[in-house]
C-alpha cells in the first residue's frame, strides 16, 4: 500500500540530504507509475532539493508539476503551490488524492468547514498535508501570510512553487497583478527554495519573472519545446517550391479536395469548382473577406463561405492589428494612424459578425454600392433565419467563449457568385433544424411569427417589444383563419391551412424561384405566376389532409427548386418544352388530352438521389389554374404528387426496404432528404416500366 515516505530530519532546511536519482525514480514509480524522469525534471527536482532557486521552462504537457510533486513526497513539511486557476488546482488535487498523496487547495469556492479542517491540519504539530495549492491573492493576505510564517518557523515549509510564473510579467500574455505581490516571498522565507514554472517565457518575460520573484542565483532550465509525437502540417508560402507546387497541382487537378492553408494559398488560384471557403480565423477587413470568400462559386454554382467567430477571435485579431502596426512603423504618430485604420477596417468585420441585419447588404454597402431592399431574397441567414441569428447572437454575448461549444454560433455565408454573396449566420445544428422544419408538424403560428414578426425585431429589442410583435403575429395568424384570437373562443383547427400560412408559403416558393433564376441566369417562366401555380397545387392536394403535409410538400418543392443544378433545370425545361410541343401542349396549355399517357421524367437532384416527376397531363377543371399555367409560360414546373400518390409511394418504399427498420418510422412520403416529389431510382424504374 502507498504511504507518504517517512519524514527524516527535524526541519525542511535541515532535511536537505541528497537523494540519489534512483531513489527519486523509485518515488516517481511508486506514486505515479512512470519508469523515468522526462526532460529536465530530475535536474529541477535535484536543484530544489538542494535548496536552490530554479526557473523551469518546459513546454505545455512537459511534466512541470512533477518538479514540485516529487520534492513534496521526499521532503519534510509542506510544498506550497501558487496557481492562477481554481480549476487547475481542483484538478491536480483530485488527481493527487487519487494516488494517495495528501493534497488540498484553499479557495473561496470551498465550504468554511473544509477550510477550517485544512487550517486545523496546518496548525497541528504534525500536518498530514504534503501539498497545499493556493491562489496568489490568498498569499497576499496578511492572515494567510502569518500562517505561512508560522509554518516556516516551525520548519514545515519545504518549497514554494510558482506555477504559470509568466503571469507575474507585464510582458506576458496572461499578466495577473496579484502575482506581483509574490515578490516578497524571497525575503520572507530566505532559505526556502523558490521554483518558478512556465511554458511560455520569451527571453524578456523570463528575465522579468526571475527579477520580479527576486530568485537568487537560480538554476535556469529550458527543456526542448519539440513535441515529437505531434505531426504538424498546414500550407504556407514559405514551403519549398517543390512541395508547394505539388500541393497546388493536386488541388487544381482535383486529386485533393480539401486544403487547409493560409490566405496566401488562394491568391491567384482559379479553380472553378470551389464550393466552400471556410475562414477559421477572422479576415482583417471586408475587402479581405470578400476577396478570400470570393474564391468560391467561380462556376456560378451555389457555394458557401463559412466564417467562424468568437469573441476570443475578435480580441486576438485586435491585439495583432495593434501590435503589427507598432512594429512596422517608425514614428509613433504614424503607427497610431495605421493602427487606427486597421482597427477601423476590422470593425466592419466585427459588425458584420455581430449584427443581425442582412449580411449581403452589409458586404455590398461596404463597397459603396446602393442595395435594393429586395436584393437578398432570404439568401443570407439574417434574412432567412432571423430568430436563430438573434438567439445565437444573444448566446454569443451571454457566453463569450462559446466558439467551440456544441451549440456555438458560427457564421456562414454562401455565395452564388462573387457579385451575389449569400451570407448566413449558422449554427452547427442548423441543418438539422431546417430538415426538422421541413418534415415536422410545424405550427402555423411559429411560421407566421418567424416570417412576419421576429424578422422585424432587432436582436437586442426589449422583451416587451418582442411580446407586442408576437401578439401582432398571433392576431395576423388568427385573422388569416377568418377569426380573431378573442372572437374565436374555441379551439382552432390544428390541421387547417391558414391564409397567412399560404401567403408565407407562396413567398417561399417565389423566393426559391427568384434564387433559381439568379442561379440559372434566365428562367423561362414568370416567377410570381409559377409560385401561385405551385402553391395552388399543393393547397388543392393537401387541403384535406392538413398543414403538416402541405408544409412538407412546399418545403420539398422549395428544396427541389433551390438544389437543381443549372443543367438539370435547363435540361428539364427543354425536355418539357419539346415534349409539350410533341403533344401539342405548348400551343394550347389549357387543353390537355385526358387520355394522354403520363410520361415520367427522372431528374437527378443530388448524387444517389433521384426524383420522379409525372408530367401534369390531367386536365385542370379549375379555370384559374389554367390561366396561371398559361401565364407561367409553356413550362411545367415540378408536379405536386397527391396525398394518395404519396401514400402509395410510401407503401412501395416500405415493401422495397422492409429490411430497413427505420423506413417504417418515417412519416408518409416525407423523407428527411427528399427533394419533393419522391423518391428513389428503383421506384422511378418501376414507374417507367
Ligand atoms: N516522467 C514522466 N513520465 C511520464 N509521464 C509524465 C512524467 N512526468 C509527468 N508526466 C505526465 O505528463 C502529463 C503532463 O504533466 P503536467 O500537467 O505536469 O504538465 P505541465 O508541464 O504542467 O503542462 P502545462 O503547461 O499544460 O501545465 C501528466 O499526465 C503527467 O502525469
Ligand atoms: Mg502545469
Amino acid at each position: 500500500m502507498k504511504g507518504v515516505l517517512p519524514i527524516k530530519g527535524a526541519s525542511a532546511a535541515s532535511g536537505r540530504e541528497k537523494k540519489a536519482p534512483k531513489e527519486l525514480e523509485n518515488v516517481l514509480n511508486q506514486y505515479f507509475g512512470y519508469s523515468g524522469f522526462r526532460g529536465k525534471q530530475l535536474e529541477a527536482i535535484e536543484a530544489v532539493l538542494s535548496g536552490r532557486d530554479c526557473f523551469c521552462l518546459m513546454p505545455t504537457g512537459g511534466g512541470k508539476s512533477m518538479c514540485y510533486q516529487i520534492p513534496a513526497l521526499v521532503r519534510t513539511g509542506i510544498v506550497l503551490v501558487i496557481s492562477p486557476l481554481i480549476a487547475l488546482m481542483e484538478n491536480q488535487v483530485a488527481s493527487l488524492k487519487n494516488k494517495g498523496i495528501p493534497a488540498e487547495f484553499l479557495s473561496s469556492t470551498q465550504t468554511s468547514h473544509t477550510k477550517q479542517t485544512i487550517h486545523e491540519d496546518l496548525d497541528s504539530g504534525k500536518p498530514s498535508l504534503k501539498l497545499l495549492y493556493v491562489t496568489p491573492e490568498l498569499v497576499a493576505t496578511p492572515g494567510f501570510m502569518a500562517k505561512l510564517k508560522k509554518l516556516y518557523h516551525r520548519g514545515l515549509l519545504s518549497l514554494v512553487a510558482i506555477d504559470e510564473a509568466h503571469c507575474i510579467s507585464t510582458w506576458g500574455h496572461d499578466f495577473r497583478p496579484s502575482y506581483r505581490k509574490l515578490s516578497s516571498l524571497r525575503k520572507q522565507f530566505a532559505d526556502i527554495p523558490l521554483l518558478a514554472l512556465t511554458a511560455t517565457a520569451v527571453p524578456k518575460v523570463q528575465k522579468d519573472v526571475i527579477s520580479s520573484l527576486c530568485l537568487q542565483n537560480p538554476l535556469i532550465l529550458r527543456a526542448s519545446f519539440n513535441r515529437p509525437n505531434i505531426f504538424y502540417e498546414a500550407y504556407h508560402a514559405g514551403l519549398n517550391s517543390k512541395v508547394r507546387s505539388s500541393v497546388l497541382d493536386d488541388w487544381l487537378s482535383s486529386r485533393t479536395q480539401v486544403v487547409v492553408a493560409t490566405v496566401a494559398f488562394g491568391m491567384g488560384i482559379d479553380r472553378q469548382d470551389v464550393h466552400i471557403v471556410c475562414h477559421f480565423n477572422l479576415p482583417k477587413s471586408m475587402e479581405s473577406f470578400y476577396q478570400e470568400s470570393g474564391r468560391a462559386g467561380r462556376d456560378q454554382q451555389p457555394s458557401r463561405s463559412v466564417l467562424y467567430y468568437g469573441l476570443d477571435d475578435r480580441r486576438r485579431m485586435e491585439f495583432i492589428l495593434r501590435n503589427t502596426k507598432t512594429k512596422k512603423s517608425q514614428s509613433s504618430s504614424s503607427s497610431n494612424e495605421l493602427s487606427e485604420k486597421a482597427l477601423a477596417d476590422f470593425s466592419q468585420i466585427v459588425e458584420y459578425c455581430e449584427s443581425s441585419s442582412c449580411r449581403r447588404k452589409k458586404i455590398i454597402e461596404s463597397f459603396g454600392e446602393k442595395v435594393q431592399p429586395t436584393l437578398c431574397q432570404r439568401s443570407c441567414d439574417a434574412c432567412k433565419h432571423p430568430n436563430l441569428v438573434s438567439s445565437h447572437l444573444e448566446e454569443l454575448r451571454r457566453v463569450p467563449n462559446c466558439r467551440f461549444n456544441k451549440v456555438s454560433p458560427v457564421f456562414q455565408s454562401s455565395l452564388v457568385n462573387p457579385a451575389h454573396l449569400d451570407t448566413e449566420f449558422w449554427n452547427r445544428e442548423d441543418e438539422a433544424s431546417i430538415s426538422a422544419e421541413d418534415i415536422s408538424d410545424s405550427d402555423d403560428g411559429n411560421e407566421v411569427v418567424s416570417n412576419i414578426a421576429i424578422s422585424k425585431i432587432p436582436s437586442n429589442a426589449a422583451l416587451d417589444a418582442k411580446f407586442k410583435a408576437l401578439e401582432r403575429a398571433e392576431n395576423a395568424y388568427y385573422q388569416g383563419k377568418g377569426q380573431t384570437n378573442q372572437q374565436g373562443g374555441g379551439l382552432v383547427d390544428k390541421k387547417s391551412i391558414s391564409q397567412a400560412l399560404r401567403d408565407a408559403c407562396w413567398k417561399r416558393l417565389l423566393d426559391a424561384l427568384g434564387q433559381a433564376k439568379l442561379r440559372l441566369g434566365n428562367l423561362p417562366c414568370d416567377e410570381a405566376a409559377s409560385a401561385t401555380h405551385l402553391e395552388t397545387e399543393c393547397f388543392k392536394k393537401y387541403e384535406k389532409v392538413g398543414k403538416t403535409f402541405y408544409n412538407s410538400q412546399i418545403a420539398a418543392t422549395v428544396r427541389w427548386l433551390s438544389s437543381a443544378t443549372s443543367n438539370q433545370m435547363h435540361d428539364r425545361f427543354h425536355t418539357l418544352i419539346d415534349q409539350a410541343t410533341d403533344h401539342s401542349v405548348s400551343s394550347s396549355p389549357d387543353i390537355v388530352p385526358e387520355s394522354s399517357p403520363a410520361p415520367t421524367e427522372v431528374v437527378c437532384a443530388r448524387p444517389g438521389e433521384t426524383i420522379v416527376h409525372e408530367l401534369e397531363k390531367t386536365k385542370h377543371s379549375d379555370e384559374s389554374a389554367k390561366t396561371i399555367a398559361a401565364s407561367a409560360g409553356n413550362v411545367e414546373l415540378p408536379t405536386i404528387p397527391s396525398f394518395r400518390e404519396c401514400l402509395s409511394q410510401k407503401g412501395k418504399d416500405c415493401k422495397k426496404s422492409s429490411s430497413d427498420s427505420n423506413a417504417g418510422s418515417q412519416p408518409f412520403g416525407f423523407r428527411r432528404k427528399s427533394t419533393g416529389l419522391v423518391e428513389k431510382q428503383e421506384t422511378s424504374k418501376k414507374m417507367k416500366s
